[in-house]
């Protein structure tokens, strides 16, 4: 199968509540969205896949931490360069340039490119279940919060509830609450090392451990996990520690989930290999979402239904978002590709007489 057209778009959406990255807020989401065209005796096949790190600035015009270290304007510049190498190429030459790529959310993309013109994502059904994701918004006040908790159908059984955010106090009463109102629930908190050794362990030690799955990144040291682990026996997850270039997987006492980020990490073959040594220990993985758009997001789902089907996703991350993009999640509006911004555009003649490439490249 040979990649006929190649075509780069930005986007920028709204958001209608804050998101939160970490202890930080974001009010807006922007990302690239790649569409390529691949023909293979006579097939034709156009798909598209969002390209979208999480970097940039919060509300407080602060740099993102923790999450992705390249910028939306380096993953966009390698990218305008790469379209022309790409044009002409066999679909296999996207793996190659993904494995290659300095740039995680890249080396994602292009995979994902590779896996949906495939048709390896229409296979399978989507995982439609997915955990939620309950925070303080600093522009909501408790009573969204209680509407959430109240709403949640009896078909929930886990949710991901974000802890080292406000007081202790204040959250300790957040979980109580919860679990008053509905005591079958079991929680995955998220800490996103946000607390030192003692106060997770004085936080842990005031909450029933049998409710609790995992605790995400407990202490602002993930060197300290074990400890806390020995201290209090509350099993905890790694998450931002796989953003860390250099992680290798390594088996601890207490270590039970891996929050596997696919945005963050790189390409479906390293995260494949990841989650295959994770689980050989016994180590839970659960896919989450790195703010996608509903385009993102549901191609998430179905590599979770791939790659992890027992296990249920965080992906309950789209409600803030004002509209949905190219795929429909219900909303009232969903962008199309025609309403995005054009970045970048490699068309390959494909009468057959010529094999001449034709680059067009717009700058903005
Ligand atoms: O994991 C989930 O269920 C939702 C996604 C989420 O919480 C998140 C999203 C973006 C950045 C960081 C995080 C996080 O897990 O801390
Ligand atoms: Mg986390």
């Amino acid at each position: 199968m040979i990649l006929t057209s190649l075509n780069l778009y930005q986007y920028r959406l709204p958001l209608d509540v804050l998101l939160p990255v970490g202890k930080q807020r974001i009010d807006h989401r922007t990302g690239l969205v790649l569409q390529a065209c691949a023909r293979a005796e006579g097939e034709h096949r156009q798909v598209e896949v969002e390209i979208a790190p999480l970097s940039g600035i919060d509300i407080d015009e602060q740099v993102l931490v923790g999450f992705s270290r390249e910028t939306l304007v380096q993953v966009q510049t390698a990218l305008t360069e790469l379209l022309p190498l790409l044009g002409g190429q066999h679909i296999d030459t996207l793996l190659d340039y993904a494995e290659q790529s300095p740039y995680p959310s890249l080396a994602f993309g292009l995979s994902l490119l590779h896996a949906k013109l495939m048709g390896k994502l229409d296979a399978i059904r989507p995982q439609t279940a997915t955990v939620p994701l309950i925070y303080h918004p600093t522009d909501a006040g408790k009573d969204l919060l209680d509407n959430k908790i109240a709403a949640l159908g009896k078909h929930v059984h886990s949710v991901k509830v974000k802890v080292a955010q406000t007081s202790i106090e204040d959250e300790l009463n957040l979980i109580y609450g919860i679990l008053r109102t509905r005591p079958d629930l079991k929680l995955r908190l998220d800490a996103n090392r946000g607390f030192t050794l003692e106060q997770a362990i004085e936080f842990a030690a005031c909450l029933p451990l049998d409710t609790i799955e995992y605790i995400e990144e407990p202490c602002q040291n993930p060197q300290d996990n074990l400890d806390f682990y020995q201290a209090i026996g509350m099993p905890y997850a790694l998450d931002e520690s796989l953003n860390d270039p250099d992680y290798q997987f390594a088996m601890h006492n207490g270590l039970t989930a891996l929050v596997i980020k696919p945005m963050l990490l790189g390409s479906i073959e390293k995260l494949a290999n990841l989650i295959e040594t994770a689980q050989s220990y016994g180590v839970r993985c659960i896919i989450s979402s790195s703010l996608e758009s509903s385009l993102g997001i549901s191609d998430l789902a179905h590599l979770a239904a791939i790659l992890t089907p027992d296990e249920i996703p965080g992906l309950d991350t789209l409600s803030a978002f004002s509209q949905d993009l190219i795929v429909s999640s219900g909303k009232k509006h969903c962008l199309t590709l025609a309403q995005l911004e054009p970045i970048a555009q490699h068309v390959i003649d494909s009468t057959p007489q010529s094999d001449v490439g034709v680059a067009k490249r717009e700058e903005n």
